[in-house]
C-alpha cells in the first residue's frame, strides 16, 4: 500500500529522505519516527519489522506503521538499523484493529502490538546476545577490531549475554553499532531474533531410485533381494505403503525414514538399500505443526439433521441484511457442525475463517474433529504451543498457506487479510475478556470490530448466551437463530434440586453430602455410566478456622484467606502463590482444634474415594492440568470409559461431549449463587445449565442433581424447566432498575498502590475529579474491591457508568486527563492507574 514509486523519486536530482513510523511494542503512547539509511529505501514497507535503537542502549524490534518524508521538528531521528521482514508481517486491516482496540479499551497501540505479536517476532534489549554457532574466527573473512575480538572471547566464555551486561563490558557509546556489525559479519546472533532461532524442522524421507520403479526392474530387484529377507522386507513394507505399482507418481514423496525405525525393521539393511542405490534419501522441511501433515483419514463429509440444516439457512438469511448472528442451541444441539459447514463454504470460496473457542475448551475432540475435515489448511494457536508453533501460524496466515485458524481470545490479533467468517462459540464465556496486562479487551466484542474491518460475518453460538449479546439480539442489532433439540437420541437430563436443610434436619448429609447424591452416584456406577462432579473451587478447603477464637488462616500478601491442599498438607494463596506448611495448631490462641471450612475439588475427590473404593476417579481443574498434555491425558482417559467418575471446576462445563454420562451433581449451589458481582445470577445459570448438558447426550438419559441450602431461589424454578429466557428477563428487569449492562457501559478504573493511604487519598482526589467532569451519578465513589489486597499492593476502585449514547471519546480522554493530573502530584506518582472498559 504505502509502495512508493522510488524510481521516479532516484530520477530527481534532488534526493529526499525517507522517514518511517515505528511502532514499539512497549507502553508508549505514540509512534516514534526513524531516518531510512538509504540502502534501505527500496526495501520499505508498511508492516514489515525493523530494528531500532530506543533510549540510550536499548535496541528493539517494532513494525513499520507509516513511511513519509517529514523530518521531525524537534529532534533529529535516528537512524533504524536493520529491516527484518520482506513481506509485511502485520496487515493493514490488523493496524485498522489495534488502533480501535487501543482506543477503545484505553490502552496504547504498544501494548496491543505487545500481547499480539508472539515473542519470536519480538527483539528487545531484553535478548540475549551469543556466538552465532557456525561461526569460527579463523574461516571469517571479516577482520575485526579489538573491541570485537574481546566480545567474542568473552562470548566464547560466558555463552550468554544480555544486553545490559555486553554493554557493560564493552563499554561503549555505540552498542548497537558493535552489535548491529558482528550481526552482519555472523559472529552473534540475538537468541530473540526469529530468522536466526527459528529453525524449520525438517524430516528424512526415502523413495526408490527412479530406475526401480519399471514393473520388470522391480520385480528383478525382488528376486535379488531374496537372500537378504532383512532388506527385502524393508523393501516390502515401502511397497505396501507407497504402492507404486498402481501409481508410480506416489513414489515421489515416498515415506518418512522414521516409520521403518518405529516398527523395528533394521537400520543397517535400511543404509544397505540406500548405499546401493535402491533407496534414495531426502529431506524435506516439514511444518513444525505436524498436524498439517497428516492429511490421511480426511472425512469431508458434514451431514447436517434437518433442525440444523434450517438453523444454518436461517444464519445465511440473517447475514444478508447483519453481519452478526447470534446461535443460540440448546447443549449437545451440535452447534459445532453448523459452523463447520459454514466456514467449508467459506474456506473452499478462497477467503479466510476463524473460530475462537474458549482457552481450554480446545481440547482434542475439537481440533480432531476439524483436522479430519479441514486437514492442512487449519492453524492452531493456543496458549500451550510453543513459540515457534504460534510464529508458523502467524507466517501461515500472513503470506495466506493457512486459511483456517482454530484458537483462543489473541488469535483475533493475527494477521488476516482476507476474512471472511469469525465464528466465537462459548460465547458467553468470561475467559474471552483478558485480565492482565493491557489493553483488556474482549474478543468476542473485538470480534464484532475485526468482522467489520473485513466486511465479514459473526456467529455468536452459546447454549447460554450472555446477556449483552442475548439483549442485542432480542433489540434486533444481532439476529437471532434458535436449535432447540439436541442431535441423535439425546434428550435433556432432569433436574433435580436437593434441599440440603431438610436433608441435614434428617440426618441424611455425610461430609457435604446429601443421601440421595450417593445413592443415585452408586446406582450409576453400578451400571457402569458415569458421572461429572462439578465444584468450582480448587484445592481442599477454602479457609482453615479455629474453632476457640474464629482466626482464620489468612495470606500474608493478600487478603483472602489460605486454601488448604490436603496433598502436600500446605495452606496456600490462589492469588499470589504463597504456601505455608499448614499448623498443628492456631497461630492466634494456640488452640488446636482447627478445623477446616468449606470443600474444594480436592476434598471431594479424597471423599468420593473412600466412597468408591472400586472406581476410578480423576480431577480436572488448575492444579491438575499444569502440563501440556494433563488436560489431553485426563479427558481421553474419561472418554475410554477408564475414569468413571470426573470431578471438576468450571473446566468440566465448557463443551465437553462425552456419551455415557449419565449423571452430573452440583455440590454447592449457593456459592455461585451469592457472590457479590452483579452477574452473579447469570453466571451461576449458565454454569449449571452448562455443566447440567453435559449428561444425556447419546441414548443414555440423564440426570442433574443440585445440593442447595436454598433450595427456594427463584433461579432454580427456572433451571428446571430450562427457561432460560424466563431467567433472563428476570434479570434484565433488575439489571434496568440498577442500571447495568446492558442498560449502560461500565468503566472501573483501578488505583494500586503500596501504601494504603496513599491509594484510598488518590481514589478520593481522582472520584473528585471525575465527578467535576461526569456528575455524580456517573461516577460510583471509591471503594475497596472484594480483595482489597494482593502481593502486598492496595486496591482501590472507582466504576463508571454511563448511559448508551452518551459521548465515549471524549469522557474516556477526560478519564485519562484527571489520572495525569493526579499523577502530576508527587504524592501520587507512583499509583498505578488500570483501567478496564467493559469489565467482567
Ligand atoms: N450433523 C451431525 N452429524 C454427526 N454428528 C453430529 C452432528 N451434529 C451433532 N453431532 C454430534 O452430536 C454431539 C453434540 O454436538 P456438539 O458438541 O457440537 O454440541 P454443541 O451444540 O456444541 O453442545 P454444547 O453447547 O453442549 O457444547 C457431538 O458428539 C457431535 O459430534
Ligand atoms: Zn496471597
Amino acid at each position: 500500500m504505502s509502495q512508493l514509486n522510488l524510481n521516479t523519486i532516484e530520477e530527481e536530482s534532488l534526493r529526499k529522505t525517507f522517514f518511517v513510523q515505528v511502532l514499539l511494542p512497549v507502553p508508549i503512547p505514540k509512534t516514534f519516527t526513524y531516518r531510512v539509511p538509504q540502502k534501505y529505501e527500496e526495501h520499505i514497507q508498511v508492516g514489515i519489522r525493523a530494528i531500532v535503537p530506543f533510549g540510550k542502549k536499548k535496541i528493539i524490534t517494532g513494525v513499520i506503521s507509516a513511511i513519509h518524508q517529514d523530518a521531525p521538528n524537534d529532534y533529529e531521528a535516528k537512524y533504524l538499523l536493520e529491516l527484518l521482514d520482506e513481506y509485511p508481517v502485520v496487515s493493514r486491516q490488523q493496524f485498522q484493529l489495534f488502533e480501535w482496540m487501543s482506543q477503545y479499551y484505553m490502552a496504547t497501540e504498544g501494548e496491543v502490538l505487545n500481547v499480539g505479536l508472539p515473542s519470536g517476532l519480538k527483539l528487545s534489549s531484553e535478548s540475549k546476545i551469543q556466538l552465532n554457532p557456525a561461526f569460527q574466527l579463523e574461516q571469517s573473512p571479516y577482520i575485526f577490531s579489538q573491541i570485537e575480538e574481546v566480545v567474542i572471547n568473552l562470548l566464547k566464555k560466558e555463552g550468554l549475554l544480555s544486553y545490559e551486561q555486553f554493554a557493560e563490558i564493552t563499554n561503549t557509546k555505540q552498542t548497537s553499532v558493535l552489535i548491529k556489525d558482528l550481526l552482519k559479519k555472523q559472529v552473534i546472533m540475538l537468541i530473540e531474533q526469529v530468522q536466526e532461532r527459528y529453525k524449520p524442522k525438517t524430516e528424512k524421507r526415502l523413495r526408490l531410485q527412479k530406475d526401480w520403479l519399471d514393473k520388470a526392474q522391480l520385480n528383478n530387484l525382488m528376486q535379488q533381494l531374496d537372500k537378504k529377507p532383512k532388506q527385502l522386507d524393508v523393501l516390502l513394507k515401502y511397497l505396501q505403503v507407497v504402492p507404486v505399482f498402481n501409481d508410480s507418481s506416489k513414489n515421489e514423496i515416498g515415506v518418512a525414514k522414521s516409520i521403518f525405525k518405529e516398527e523395528q525393521f533394521s537400520t543397517s539393511s535400511i543404509n544397505t538399500l540406500i548405499k546401493n542405490k535402491i533407496f534414495e534419501e531426502y529431506e524435506v522441511i516439514t511444518s513444525r505443526l505436524d498436524y498439517l501433515n497428516r492429511q490421511e483419514n480426511l472425512d469431508h463429509e458434514i451431514t447436517l439433521s434437518p433442525a440444523q440444516e434450517a438453523c444454518r439457512d436461517e444464519i445465511n438469511t440473517i447475514f444478508a441484511e447483519k453481519d452478526v448472528a447470534l446461535l443460540h442451541g440448546i447443549t449437545g444441539s451440535g452447534k459445532t457442525e453448523i459452523y463447520l459447514s459454514l466456514i467449508r463454504e467459506v474456506i473452499e470460496s478462497g477467503s479466510q475463517a476463524l473460530f475462537l473457542l474458549p482457552e481450554i475448551a480446545i481440547t482434542t475432540q475439537m481440533i480432531q474433529r476439524v483436522r479430519k475435515i479441514f486437514g492442512d489448511q487449519v492453524g492452531i494457536y493456543h496458549s500451550k504451543f510453543s513459540d515457534a508453533e504460534r510464529v508458523e501460524v502467524w507466517q501461515g496466515v500472513a503470506e495466506g498457506t493457512i486459511n483456517f485458524v482454530i484458537g483462543v481470545r489473541s488469535s483475533i490479533l493475527l494477521p488476516f487479510n482476507n476474512l471472511s467468517l469469525i465464528v466465537v462459540d462459548e460465547e458467553h464465556e468470561s475467559s474471552y475478556k483478558q485480565y492482565d496486562p493491557a489493553p483488556r479487551y474482549n474478543a468476542r466484542d473485538t470480534a464484532v470490530v475485526l468482522a467489520n474491518i473485513h466486511k465479514a460475518k459473526l456467529i455468536l453460538g452459546s447454549a447460554t448466551p450472555s446477556y449483552e449479546s442475548y439483549y442485542n439480539a432480542k433489540t434486533g442489532k444481532y439476529g437471532l437463530s434458535v436449535l432447540t433439540e439436541r442431535y441423535g437420541e439425546g434428550t435433556m437430563p432432569e433436574i433435580e434440586v436437593i434441599d440440603m436443610r431438610r436433608q441435614k434436619a434428617k440426618k441424611l448429609v455425610k461430609d457435604d453430602y446429601s443421601h440421595s447424591l450417593l445413592a443415585a452416584l452408586e446406582s450409576e456406577m453400578n451400571k457402569g455410566n458415569q458421572a461429572i462432579i462439578f465444584q468450582n473451587r480448587r484445592g481442599y478447603a477454602p479457609y482453615l478456622q479455629c474453632e476457640t477464637c474464629g482466626w482464620i488462616s489468612e495470606c500474608e500478601n493478600c487478603s483472602v484467606s489460605l486454601t488448604y491442599h490436603m496433598h502436600q498438607h500446605e495452606l496456600k494463596c490462589h492469588y499470589c502463590g504463597y504456601r505455608q506448611k499448614s499448623p498443628s495448631a492456631c497461630l492466634s490462641c494456640e488452640s488446636t482444634a482447627l478445623v477446616m471450612k468449606g470443600f474444594g475439588t480436592e476434598k471431594i475427590e479424597d471423599d468420593l474415594k473412600l466412597h468408591f473404593p472400586d472406581v476410578k476417579i480423576q480431577r480436572m481443574d488448575r492444579d491438575t492440568t499444569r502440563k501440556k498434555y494433563s488436560y489431553q491425558q485426563i479427558i481421553e482417559s474419561f472418554e475410554s470409559g477408564e475414569t468413571q467418575i470426573l470431578i471438576g471446576t468450571q473446566m468440566v462445563t465448557k463443551g465437553l461431549d462425552f456419551e455415557n454420562v449419565s449423571l452430573v451433581g452440583i455440590v454447592d449451589a449457593d456459592r455461585m449463587m451469592y457472590y457479590p458481582d452483579f452477574r452473579a445470577h447469570e453466571r451461576a445459570f449458565q454454569m449449571m445449565l452448562q455443566v447440567s448438558g453435559r449428561a444425556g447426550r447419546s441414548h443414555k438419559k440423564g440426570k442433574v442433581w443440585i445440593q442447595s441450602f436454598q433450595e427456594n431461589h427463584p433461579l432454580f424454578n427456572y433451571l428446571l424447566k430450562y427457561d432460560y429466557e424466563g431467567f433472563y428477563e428476570l434479570q434484565l428487569q433488575e439489571r434496568h432498575s440498577f442500571f447495568y449492562p446492558p442498560f449502560c457501559r461500565l468503566i472501573k478504573i483501578v488505583l494500586k498502590g503500596a501504601q494504603a493511604d496513599s491509594v484510598r487519598n488518590g481514589a478520593r482526589l481522582l472520584y473528585e475529579s471525575l465527578i467535576g467532569k461526569l456528575s455524580s451519578q456517573r461516577v460510583l465513589a471509591p471503594h475497596e474491591p472484594m480483595i482489597a489486597k494482593i502481593r502486598n499492593i492496595y486496591h482501590m476502585e472507582i466504576w463508571i457508568k454511563l448511559e448508551k449514547g452518551y459521548p465515549l471519546e471524549s469522557t474516556k480522554s477526560q478519564i485519562k486527563a484527571s489520572v495525569n493530573k493526579l499523577q502530576e502530584n508527587s504524592q501520587f506518582r507512583k499509583l498505578r492507574v488500570v483501567f478496564d472498559v467493559d469489565p467482567q
